[in-house]
């Protein structure tokens, strides 16, 4: 078993971190926000994710898991060490690697001439990272006097393919391991980390491992927005989405899934991935056409429901709408780049009055005194005329369709039979139905 530091506590390194503690490893988990790790030492999870607490509390009992603020302390005490850092969106779209280069430069103030350290990038960062990240380390030893600065480090690509609310199933199930490095031993070595959840691995070189993470999440939003696109005209030629995406995935070169026609994509990482795809593309004179169409496709999406408003004729001025959902999806409490905040800023812009309702969600980004966030669905509905379901946690799936009476009701994930909606609504808008 392994000495592992994580490098970022946040949605990857938690969970990367209580699942290495779980196969066994010795983990330390670090982070510079002092209030996050006092909490995780508490024994408090700062996030919504489904199994996490089970598997914290085994690693609590096992004590294979600790918390710390303390770079020194993390470095010295392990052999690997993660880095799961945000690299979140510049204003050009471009991957901003600030937070990555900050861990490089305290991860090298605190390298000795006795250390050899694996240094293992999960956050999602552009082709070329690994190699200008050994770049600065190397230049950042040679400061300090350390002489073949490479003899002391190694720098490995292993990125991270989970999903929130799904974190923990997926790093323990998970469809393919990427390894990329310039040392095929030292990759072998990291690949051993995963050996007992045995899966399909592929070790490569640097460059080729971040590739495989932003094309396969530029893929799965291209599906998502063709399938909004053949939405659009299925509504218009009276076909439904759902029986067409159904139809499409059993073809077995297409499969099943990615193709739920809805508000679009939102969360921390395919509209920033697909933008710094984008940018990286542009940087080597490669069109990006197909992803410049992704983007424009999924911006329209996410505010479908002020279109199919107006386009019913209902003017928003002072309407009060209710909306179920504020997380970018089921079963996460995040709510980065979520259709909920695209939507309510498009309402506020017309003067609605909003009364909003998720599970777990109780804040939002935007204050307004036009926005309400209630603690209770069937209260955001009563005060309301209209109704906009966001995201679909399951607990909007099965409700009492009768309250629905006198409602206008835009159904964003096409999670109920348009049918009944019919029969129980004032008026009703479905996706691509
Ligand atoms: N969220 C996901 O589902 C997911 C899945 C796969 C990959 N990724 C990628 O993983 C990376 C992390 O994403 P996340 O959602 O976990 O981000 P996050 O914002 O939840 O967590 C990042 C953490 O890093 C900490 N941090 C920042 N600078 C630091 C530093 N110098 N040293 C130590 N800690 C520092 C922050 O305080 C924060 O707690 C991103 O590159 C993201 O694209 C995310
Ligand atoms: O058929 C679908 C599937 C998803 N979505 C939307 O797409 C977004 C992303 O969903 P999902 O992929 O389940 O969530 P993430 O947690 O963002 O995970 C994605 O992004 C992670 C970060 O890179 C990757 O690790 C995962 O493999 C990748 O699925 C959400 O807004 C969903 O509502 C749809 O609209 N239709």
């Amino acid at each position: 078993m392994e000495k592992i530091s994580i490098l970022g506590t946040g949605y990857v390194g938690l969970v990367t971190g209580s699942c290495f503690a779980y196969l066994g490893h010795k983990v330390i988990c670090l982070d510079i926000n002092k209030e996050k790790i006092e909490k995780l030492k508490k024994g408090e999870i700062p996030i919504y994710e489904p199994q996490l607490d089970e598997i914290f509390a085994l690693d609590k009992e096992s004590e294979n898991i600790e918390f710390t603020i303390d770079y020194t302390y993390a470095i010295k005490n392990s052999d690997f060490i993660f880095i799961a850092v945000g690299t979140p969106s510049c204003p050009d779209g471009s991957a901003n690697l600030s937070y990555v280069s900050d861990a490089l430069k305290t991860i090298a103030s605190c390298i000795t001439e006795n250390d050899f350290k694996v240094i293992v990038n999960k956050s999602t960062v552009p082709v070329g990272t690994g190699r200008w990240a050994a770049k600065l380390l190397a230049d950042e030893l040679l400061k300090k006097g350390i002489k073949e600065p490479e003899k002391h480090f190694c720098i490995v690509s292993n990125p991270e393919f989970l999903r929130e609310g799904k974190a923990v199933e997926d790093f323990m199930n998970p469809d393919r391991i990427i390894i990329g490095s310039d040392d095929k031993d030292i990759a072998l070595k990291t690949a051993s980390l995963y050996s007992t959840l045995n899966p399909p691995m592929i070790i490569t070189n640097l460059p080729t491992a971040e590739m495989i993470k932003y094309a396969s999440n530029a893929f799965l939003a291209t599906k998502i927005s063709f399938i909004n696109e053949m939405a659009n005209l299925s509504e218009k030629i009276g076909a439904d989405i759902e029986i067409v995406s159904k139809g499409m995935g059993l073809d077995k070169r297409i499969g099943p899934y990615f193709l739920k026609a809805g508000l679009g994509f939102g969360g921390s990482c395919f509209p920033k991935d697909v933008k710094a795809l984008i940018h990286t593309s542009k940087a080597y004179n490669v069109d990006p056409s197909i992803l410049n169409a992704v983007m424009k496709v999924n911006e329209k999406q996410k505010i479908k429901p002020i279109e199919i408003l107006k386009g019913a004729g209902i003017d928003l001025n002072g309407v009060k709408i209710a909306i179920w959902g504020l997380a970018f999806k089921p079963d996460t409490d995040d709510t980065r780049e979520a259709a909920s905040l695209n939507i309510i800023n498009e309402l506020l812009k017309h003067n609605a009055v909003i009364f909003a309702y998720d599970p777990i969600v109780k804040n939002l980004p935007i204050q307004d005194k036009n926005l309400n966030i209630v603690n209770d669905k069937y209260e955001a509905l009563e005060k309301c005329d209209v109704l906009i379901l966001v995201t679909e946690w399951n607990e909007f799936k099965n409700i009492e369709f009768k309250r629905f009476k006198d409602k206008i009701v835009v159904d964003g994930r096409n999670i109920w039979e348009k049918n009944i909606l019919k029969k129980y609504t004032k008026a009703c808008f479905s996706i691509g139905r």
